[in-house]
């Protein structure tokens, strides 16, 4: 069912009304307390000027790492103030709390198109619990709901699930919207040949969302850690490589399913192997069948770099989820990198290619080519559930359009 969103609401439903809206504000700090990523933070920015144009005063919430329901001074959201005031051009209001006297008069005393924080909702256990009283106080201070935290839309918590009971109307933000077009769009109704890539260090994280996407795809394209199960259930000898011996019989079931449904499954061909984890490790590049005993595989190598090219270069509908190799050591990130370089010249020729979420999006920030990809999901958790096929609580939650 699609759903309300802001594009829904007019300025006269808007103006001087009090807004609470969810974002996904959980960015990486560094030792020093300093946003070492902001994407999310601007990504929230399109819904926040929506409201704050149509004269809203727009009331944040977002929850920062996980602090386990106590206050926890390195997890306050005071530097996502600070960067939010810089990238709106205007002061945001930063309460010490999410609920209570202190937001009530902070909100009370808010003009038209103001901005406001609301501190960490999980200094509070019954944020997680999704706890009714709770919510009922965090709605307590606004007139309605605009959930924008794609990222945090896979739980049904207070400031997620819960203030939808309190608050009318509950609508998506511009940031769900698109995530929620690209991603079930891909899956629902992909513009075919669909593929998908999928990576990542385990299989056992990625059973979900392989199994929903052999239903789907035309072309399932496997790389990073989890392919030496595959090969291993093979019979393939991987070495010291990283295996699951508890997923064999998975992976060959999967591999079955893949053939019953005339999905082209690829495995890599090659691989870079090294004697040791780490960026000093000596490393040749062997294929698959010539792993020698006491060396591990960490990235795919050139034949399968171009074996996957030639797979995607006629697809309309590319889906990534999860690194090829281990790309935080440059030795064993050029199979990530090719990838990200491939997708990122399939945009121009019409193909939709789309970064699920994690690791993936890290890579490709990492190479420069985020903005040549049609979609960058904000989201982790969230977009590997939504392309598992699972209902989004969050989402699930909001009023229908
Ligand atoms: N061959 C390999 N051997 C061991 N680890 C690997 C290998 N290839 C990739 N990895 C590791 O897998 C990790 C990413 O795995 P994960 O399953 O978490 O991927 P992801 O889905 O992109 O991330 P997220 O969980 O954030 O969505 C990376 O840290 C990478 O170093
Ligand atoms: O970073 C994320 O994936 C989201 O912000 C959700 O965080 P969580 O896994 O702590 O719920």
């Amino acid at each position: 069912m699609p759903k309300k969103t802001v594009a829904n609401l007019s300025a006269s439903d808007l103006s001087g009304k009090r807004v609470l809206v969810r974002a996904d504000f959980n960015v990486p700090l560094d030792d020093a307390g300093n946003i070492t990523d902001d994407t999310r933070i601007r990504a929230a920015l399109p819904t926040i000027q929506d409201l704050t144009g149509k004269g809203a005063k727009v009331i944040l919430s977002s929850h920062f790492g996980r602090p386990k329901g106590q206050v926890n001074e390195k997890m306050r959201l005071t530097p996502v103030a600070k960067r939010l005031s810089e990238l709106l051009g205007q002061e945001v209001i930063k309460c010490d709390d999410c609920i209570g006297d202190e937001v009530a008069s902070k909100v009370q005393g808010m003009e038209n198109g103001q901005v406001a924080l609301l501190e960490n909702v999980r200094f509070y256990a019954e944020e997680e619990k999704n706890d009714p009283e709770f919510a009922k106080k965090l709605a307590s201070v606004a007139d309605l709901y605009v959930n924008d935290a794609f990222g945090t839309a896979h739980r049904a918590h207070a400031s997620t699930e819960g203030v939808t009971h309190y608050l009318s109307p509950s609508v998506a933000g511009s940031l769900m919207e698109k995530e929620l077009q690209y991603l079930k769009g891909a899956i629902e109704e992909p513009q075919r040949p669909l593929a998908a890539i999928i990576g990542g260090s385990k299989v056992s994280s990625k059973i979900g969302v392989i199994e929903t996407l052999l239903e789907k795809c035309d072309k399932l394209l496997l790389g990073g850690g989890m392919i030496f199960t595959f090969l291993k259930a093979r019979g393939i000898s991987v070495g010291n490589s990283l295996v699951e011996d508890d997923k064999l019989e998975l992976a060959k079931s999967l591999e079955a399913k893949a053939k019953e449904r005339g999905v082209a499954m690829l495995l890599p061909t090659d691989v870079v192997i090294a004697d040791k984890f780490g960026a000093d490790a000596n490393t040749q590049i062997v294929s698959v069948e010539n792993i020698p005993d006491g060396w591990m595989g960490l990235d795919i190598g050139p034949d399968s770099v171009k074996t996957f090219q030639d797979a995607l270069a006629d697809c309309k509908t590319v889906i990534w989820n999860g690194p090829m190799g281990v790309f935080e050591i440059d030795k064993f990130a050029k199979g990530t990198e090719a990838i990200a370089h491939t997708l990122s010249e399939l945009t121009p020729k019409g193909t939709t290619t789309i970064i699920g979420g994690g690791d993936s999006v890290a890579a490709v920030e990492k190479v420069g080519l985020a903005d040549k990809m049609s979609h960058i999901s904000t989201g982790g958790g969230a977009s590997l559930e939504l392309l598992e096929g699972k209902e989004l609580p969050g989402v699930a939650a909001l009023d229908e359009a």
